[in-house]
């Protein structure tokens, strides 16, 4: 792939995300950049700005060695067909839809070689992280070359792990921001000021996160935070009673469910 160009077919949010963690990085550079995109985004025009190209004449696509489909998953036979004719055969189709195999991808691309990641949004930020997986050496590298520089990357063992793999890397962020906002609406009911509430939820958040890039297990940063006896330890033993353990068991199975059916 090394020196051919890089199709994005899709700018919305994740793929303006992965295109804006191409940017930061240099992963890809933008005059390898071709990005398709119905209607103009704030991350496609910066790739423009860049020397990018954005809807090119579709012949220029010849070159390419990757395609990155970055469309939902209802629209993206439709959005690929016309490109088709235009991609050499050996261009590898990389594919970031939640659920649809690498078998039915192939062949919906003329039979080409597909690998499929799971990222994160937080790509943009270069600190992302994505599953991998894809029964290709050469698709395998391909995805790894575009998505390493941008995202942790998790390689799996299994196709039908990518549904699991969904819930807790592609979606979670949603879920741990969504518990978050709880935490700040129940300050706010106990009389914080939302703002204040919101203001201290999202540094909690933030010193979370901090503390797990170190690495240390969970568990670790845990027993840290919670002194015997204390505070903290009063919180979890209500969380555990509230069956915290079966809210994240039912959102990651609600989750695998719908990628099962999307698939
Ligand atoms: N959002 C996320 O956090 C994650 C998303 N995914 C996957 O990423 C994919 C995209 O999701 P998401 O970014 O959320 O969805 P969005 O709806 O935000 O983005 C999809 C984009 O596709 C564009 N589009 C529609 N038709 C075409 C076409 N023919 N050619 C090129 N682009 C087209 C749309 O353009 P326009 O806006 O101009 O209509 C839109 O911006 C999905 O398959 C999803 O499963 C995976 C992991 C995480
Ligand atoms: O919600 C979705 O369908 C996509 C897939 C993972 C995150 N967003």
């Amino acid at each position: 792939m090394s020196g051919r160009d890089v199709v994005l077919v899709g700018c919305g949010r994740l793929g303006s995300a992965i295109l804006e963690g191409w940017l930061k990085t240099g992963a890809v550079p933008p005059e390898r950049l071709i990005v398709l995109t119905p209607s103009p985004k704030p991350a496609s025009e910066m790739a423009r700005a860049s020397g990018g190209r954005v809807n090119p004449p579709l012949d220029q696509l010849a070159s390419a060695g990757a395609v990155v489909i970055a469309v939902k998953p209802a629209i993206w036979r439709a959005a690929l067909a016309p490109l088709l004719p235009h991609l050499a055969p050996d261009a590898v189709m990389v594919s970031v839809m939640a659920g649809v195999s690498v078998a039915a991808t192939s062949e919906g691309s003329g039979g080409r070689a597909v690998v499929r990641l799971m990222p994160t949004t937080a790509v943009a930020q270069a600190r992302g992280v994505a599953a991998l997986w894809t029964d290709d050496a050469n698709a395998a590298a391909v995805g790894r070359a575009l998505f390493a520089p941008i995202a942790d990357l998790v390689e799996l063992a299994d196709e039908a792990d990518l549904h699991a793999a969904t819930a807790v890397s592609g979606c979670a962020p949603a879920f741990v921001q969504a518990f978050v906002l709880a935490l700040a609406e129940a300050g706010a009911a106990k009389g914080l000021s939302l703002d204040a509430s919101l203001k201290l939820a999202r540094g909690a958040l933030r010193s979370a996160a901090a503390t797990a890039e170190t690495g240390e297990p969970l568990e670790a940063l845990i027993d840290r935070v919670a002194s015997p006896g204390g505070v903290t330890r009063a919180g979890l033993d209500a969380m555990a009673s509230g069956g915290v353990s079966d809210l994240a068991a039912a959102a990651v199975e609600a989750a695998i469910r719908r990628s099962r059916e999307i698939g």
